[in-house]
């Protein structure tokens, strides 16, 4: 992986797709993802943890284009629900889940479990857990059969109402008191330097000797 090379990620989801267009753009690396490639397979993400599901969607792209690939697995971990929605971030919410109706399935489940805080922020917005967000990634090389794994994390609490545009998921909904706002309040390169995203690829780039 070096300046001028195109990263193949497995990806169907937009607002990763942006991140690391964003994060290879400055290494002088293009990123193509599934959206360029719509004829693939989709790959059954059954695995238990987020790096069988990384090594998974890497290994299953990467057999069918014989190219390398890059997967990224992630999710949202939340304390007070006991670790969930976890690898089901992307479904929480069921069949036909959008980033919309996972947010409001999360408030929803906080909301059962009674009105017990972890915080408040000076304009009353009740901070309902601690949480993280966790991303594995899984580089896979079909010729070797190889894989070059990293995994990321950020910890941070849950709101009861969401802030910001920006990002993607649960961003609006995840509160950074180092930044004192939501993940989806930060920019792009403020998001990279402490996400979990921007963790793991930082680990995944000093493996491969990139700088
Ligand atoms: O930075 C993030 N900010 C907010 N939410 C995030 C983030 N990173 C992952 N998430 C949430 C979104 C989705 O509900 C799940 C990922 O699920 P995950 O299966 O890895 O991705 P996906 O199905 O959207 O796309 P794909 O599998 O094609 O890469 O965790
Ligand atoms: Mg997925």
């Amino acid at each position: 992986m070096r300046s001028g090379d195109t990263v193949v990620v497995a990806t169907k989801n937009a607002g990763k797709v942006r991140e690391f267009t964003h994060a290879f753009g400055k290494l002088g690396m293009n990123v193509v993802s599934m959206f360029d490639y719509p004829n693939l397979p989709e790959v059954d993400e059954d695995g238990r943890t987020f790096a069988e599901n990384a090594r998974k969607k890497a290994k299953q792209v990467g057999d069918a284009l014989q190219l390398p690939v890059l997967a990224d697995d992630s999710g949202l971990e939340v304390a007070r629900l006991g670790g969930e929605p976890g690898v089901y971030s992307a479904r929480y919410s069921g069949e036909g889940a959008t980033d919309a109706s996972n947010n409001a399935k999360l408030l929803a489940e906080l909301a059962k479990l009674g009105d017990t805080q972890v915080g408040m922020l000076e304009d009353g917005t009740e901070l309902l857990s601690d949480a993280r967000f966790v991303c594995a990634l899984a580089l896979y090389h079909p010729k070797e059969q190889s894989f070059i794994e990293s995994e990321g994390e950020v910890r941070g609490q849950i709101m009861n109402s969401p802030r910001g545009e920006g990002g993607f998921g649960y961003d609006p909904l995840f509160w950074l008191d180092t930044h004192r706002r939501s993940m989806a309040e930060l920019t792009k390169d403020e998001k990279q330097s402490i996400s979990h995203r921007g963790s793991a690829l930082v680990t995944l780039l000093a493996k491969l000797g990139v700088e």
